[in-house]
């Protein structure tokens, strides 16, 4: 049994606690989801302000109420200074700490946290550790799949899930920690263990203005760990040839373990060969050396494959064990995924929504293909304009035709979108196909033997978002289709 005066450190909260100490039966920060006896936190979103449905929640049943400033309402208003943050603390009380059951890994980075939590799932399942997993794609505990909003979600969503991951025997929760996440405090009161870091290249400066805000929203997972939790071992994996680590490595009190290709590293690749489908390469350790066969193409592969042999081996799994499950990784979904077909051209789907994950797939891409490359590519409405025209340039750079379409144009004019991608593009092997099912058809319409089609951007996504709707569309299924259809003369 929780009661209010449980749920918040006294110390957090403005003015003597209230008489009242009613017991809690949920926590909120939605006003419509509140139910009797639930305690509902005012969060100042960007389109509205929570404090404006407090009214609401009480007449839905809350039996106190979090807020920046005291509040004419029935029931007790407790003033804290900071109200999302206090809620990941209180939602960590509410769920009796439950990070602190568990190991929990934290990735974050711009690139490669959904491959590297997909890699290192599969070495903690050799080791026979039950395991969770939060980010991207969906919430998984041991096989079972939810479907979740954001790639980490809220702090109140994020505890109940680690209790549930408890309560169904999880040993370790591996997590996707968006610096959107960090910013807005959704992960505090997570007691992580491992924390680890892909790189840092431009992406959400939307939101976060600058590339050193970026950063040190980045940075927050590493000053956050902490040296001990109740005398556990924390450790933060660093990536040696990205130059952000070195801040990282100075505001992490933890003990550091760094991965790397080019600068010196605890952990390295060396002897790398690389082919179309996949790498190999000697992986050098503290604890060893060992040959490691990797079924995903490209450097980019390489590091995410370090990062998680590295996180992994802070987790104490032995290197043998660690090499033999990510040798079976035949790849993650929408990421560099090969669309089957009897065709002699290539069909690949990847997830790159950025300027370095294009430059990177297309790289990958070019030394695969004997012919030209297609490039199908657009960028997401509402999100960082400042990519757009730095993707266009790397995919007519790296593509020897690349058609320009809509992903995901949500509030903004599609056609606007692709203006922002082309505007003061000089080279003219580009064409704009604004619906993003013709221009599918187009570039497979054209492929010849030897050639290879890049469908960028969307990865697992299985629907487009116009406006405020969702209309189903998976760039697989449009590929299968578009090849069933073609054409041959
Ligand atoms: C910028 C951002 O992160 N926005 C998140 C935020 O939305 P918001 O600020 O617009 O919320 P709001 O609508 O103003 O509402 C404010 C408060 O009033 C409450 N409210 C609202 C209406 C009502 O009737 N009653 C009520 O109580 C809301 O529940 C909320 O607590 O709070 C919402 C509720 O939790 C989130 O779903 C939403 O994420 C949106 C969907 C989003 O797109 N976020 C992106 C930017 C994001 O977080 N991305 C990262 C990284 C992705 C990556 O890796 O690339 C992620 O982790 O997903
Ligand atoms: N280590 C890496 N460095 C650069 N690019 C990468 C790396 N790993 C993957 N990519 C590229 O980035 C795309 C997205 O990869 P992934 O989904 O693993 O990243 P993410 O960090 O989870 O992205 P998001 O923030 O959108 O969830 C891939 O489809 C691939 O094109
Ligand atoms: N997590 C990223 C994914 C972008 C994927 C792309 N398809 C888009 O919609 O912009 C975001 O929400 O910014
Ligand atoms: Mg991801």
């Amino acid at each position: 049994m929780i009661t209010l005066h449980d749920l918040l450190p006294p110390v957090l909260v403005h003015g003597a606690l209230p008489t009242e100490n009613p017991e809690i039966t949920s926590i909120h920060m939605d006003s419509r989801e509140v139910v009797s006896g639930g305690v509902f936190f005012c969060i100042e979103g960007y389109t509205v302000d929570g404090h404006e449905y407090a009214e609401q929640a009480v007449r839905n049943g809350a039996c106190a109420v979090i807020a920046k400033y005291p509040l004419p309402l029935s029931v007790p208003v407790l003033v804290v200074r900071d109200t999302q943050k206090t809620m990941a603390i209180a939602a960590s009380r509410f769920y009796q700490h439950p990070t602190g059951e568990m190991r929990l890994i934290g990735i974050t980075g711009t690139n490669g946290k959904t491959t590297t939590s997909h890699l290192l799932e599969a070495v903690l399942k050799e080791n026979a550790v039950q395991t969770g997993l939060i980010g991207t794609m969906y919430t998984k505990i041991n096989e079972e799949i939810f479907e979740t909003k954001n790639t980490t979600p809220e702090s109140v969503t994020i505890q109940k899930i680690f209790r549930d991951m408890k309560d169904q025997d999880v040993d370790s929760c591996i997590m996707e920690v968006s610096s959107h996440a960090l910013d807005l405090g959704r992960v505090r009161g997570c007691d992580f263990n491992t924390v680890v870091f892909t790189n840092l290249t431009k992406d959400h400066l939307d939101y976060h203005e600058t590339m050193d805000k970026y950063r040190q929203a980045k940075s927050l997972l590493f000053s956050q760990l902490g040296n001990s939790y109740e005398g556990e071992e924390k450790t933060a994996v660093l990536n040696a040839d990205d130059s952000a680590s070195l801040f990282f490595e100075k505001v992490c009190p933890a003990p550091v373990l760094t991965y790397g290709i080019d600068e010196p590293a605890d952990i390295r690749a060396e002897n790398i060969s690389m082919t179309p489908t996949g790498t190999s390469f000697t992986i050098v350790t503290p604890w060893g050396e060992e040959s490691l066969s990797l079924s995903m193409a490209g450097k980019f592969s390489i590091y995410n494959a370090l990062a998680a042999a590295t996180a992994a081996l802070s987790e104490g799994i032995s290197l043998s064990t660690i090499v033999s499950a990510l040798g079976k990784v035949k790849g993650v979904a929408g990421r560099f995924e090969l669309v089957e077909s009897e065709e002699e051209f290539a069909v690949i789907v990847d997830y790159a929504h950025t300027p370095d994950s294009l430059k990177n797939v297309l790289e990958t891409a070019r030394e695969m293909a004997a012919g030209s490359v297609y490039t199908v590519v657009g960028c997401g409405g509402n999100r960082d304009k400042t990519k757009r025209p730095e993707m266009a340039k790397i995919a007519v750079t790296l593509s020897d035709m690349s058609i320009f379409t809509a992903d995901n144009p949500r509030d903004e004019n599609p056609a606007s979108i692709i203006d922002d991608m082309t505007i003061g593009l000089t080279n003219t092997n580009f064409k704009v196909i604004e619906d993003r099912r013709e221009a599918i058809k187009y570039a497979i319409e054209h492929a010849e033997p030897g050639d290879l089609v890049l469908i960028a951007g969307k990865g697992h996504e299985t629907y487009q978002i116009i406006k405020d709707e969702v209309f189903s569309f998976d760039d697989r299924k449009e590929a299968e289709t578009a090849i069933k259809n073609k054409t041959h003369k």
